[in-house]
């Protein structure tokens, strides 16, 4: 493990020095497409400015025979493409692939001073960020980059959830975490064979009604409720993030056509705490937009709060409710977001400026 003396330290003579805080840069929709695939690669340069994070991936949905063509796609789009305010990510493939270290030695001396993040999939411990941290450190070094690529972690194995403390932990590159439900179900051997989302066998049923004779009816109609699958291995990795200063996110959704299951799966995330979530189409990227985004309401709300709450101690009732410090801290966290966001979105800055608090 490395002291606190060292874990500051460029991991190679030459390297970027690491940064010390990650950016709060807006990401609600990282969108994924196919740089190898024409019709994808040829939408990228109209969506800078419209989704705030896009990812050429590499790893799975990339056919083994595609590999190369989808990277040297990459090379051209970050090559050609001014991405402004949006954010350029790629995935690699797999560190026990044959294509991860040609990912890596192509991408940083080509566009490593255009990528923002690096995701790297199927995490299963620290070991796995301290190798990519490492690498990129001497790809920096002998490219002469100067701002360090960070490191993104996708949280799709038992191994990588059961260590994702010490994952979020393992380098200062560490910018955050995603879910992904899909690999990590069939890591943990879960029955199920979707790509995220709920299940409808996953349940829980209503009492039996009790009869007058004693007993309990078991024949009649009783209410299901649906449960959250992901709602343990949310919490964990919000906690871990949140604990390390990094940033939590839902994976994929993959029932393209559902959008109000998508909107439900992403709202639970940012209730819990993620910024932000994966989109695989086009009509993925509004739903994240919105729902990442704190609402008109919930920023006038917390203003309120803020506003009649003055040096932020003490306790006062609004609208028939007791706020107090800790209220007041949970209203900064939305107000803080809503402007973040506002900064990068005029169309929501209006929004929010046209808040009125009574
Ligand atoms: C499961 C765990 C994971 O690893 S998830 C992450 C890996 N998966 C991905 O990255 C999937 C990315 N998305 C896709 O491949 C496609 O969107 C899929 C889901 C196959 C659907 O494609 P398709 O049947 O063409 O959809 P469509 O006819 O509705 O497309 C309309 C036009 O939009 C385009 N489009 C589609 N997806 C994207 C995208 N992600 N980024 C940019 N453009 C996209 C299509 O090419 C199509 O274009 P056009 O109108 O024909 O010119
Ligand atoms: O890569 C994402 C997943 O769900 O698997
Ligand atoms: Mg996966």
């Amino acid at each position: 493990m490395r002291t606190a003396k060292d874990f500051f330290a460029p991991l190679a003579v030459g390297a970027p020095a690491p940064v010390r805080e990650i950016p709060a840069r807006p990401s609600r929709a990282i969108h994924f497409f196919d740089p190898g695939n024409p019709k994808m690669a040829a939408k990228v340069p109209d969506m800078v400015g419209t989704v705030d994070v896009l990812l050429g991936n590499l790893e799975d949905a990339v056919k083994a025979e595609n590999k190369e063509i989808s990277r040297e796609g990459l090379v051209k789009i970050g090559r050609d493409v001014d991405f402004g305010p949006t954010q350029f990510w790629t995935r690699i493939n797999s560190l026990d692939s044959p294509w991860v270290l040609d990912d890596l030695t192509t991408l940083v001396p080509a566009i490593g001073d255009k990528l923002d993040v690096i995701m790297v999939p199927k995490v299963q411990g620290a070991e796995d960020i301290h190798y990519v941290d490492r690498l990129l450190a001497q790809l920096e070094a002998k490219a002469g980059i100067t701002k360090p690529i960070l490191i993104h972690a996708i949280l799709e194995t038992a191994r990588g959830v059961a260590n994702v403390e010490e994952i979020c932990g393992a380098s200062p590159r560490m910018q955050g975490i995603s879910l992904g439900p899909a690999d990590l179900a069939a890591d943990r051997r879960m029955k199920t064979t979707r790509v995220g989302g709920g299940h409808p066998g996953y349940l829980v049923r209503q009492d039996a009604p009790a009869l007058a004779e004693g007993g309990y009816d078991f024949t009649g109609q009783r209410a299901i409720f649906q449960q959250d699958l992901w709602h343990y291995t949310m919490a964990r990795m919000v906690d871990a993030c949140a604990m390390h200063g990094i940033y939590a996110y839902y994976g994929p959704f993959g029932d393209i056509k559902d959008t109000v299951a998508c909107e439900d799966q992403f709202r639970n995330a940012f209730l819990m705490g993620c910024v932000g979530a994966w989109s695989l189409h086009p009509v993925q990227i509004k739903i994240a937009n919105k729902v990442f985004s704190p609402s008109v309401e919930d920023v006038k709300h917390a203003r309120r709060v803020i506003a009649a709450m003055g040096d932020g101690t003490g306790a006062v009732m609004l609208d028939g409710k007791m706020e107090d410090d800790a209220s007041v801290k949970q209203c900064k966290v939305m107000v803080d977001l809503a402007e973040e966001l506002a900064a990068n979105d005029p169309e929501l800055k209006a929004k929010y400026d046209a808040i009125v608090v009574d």
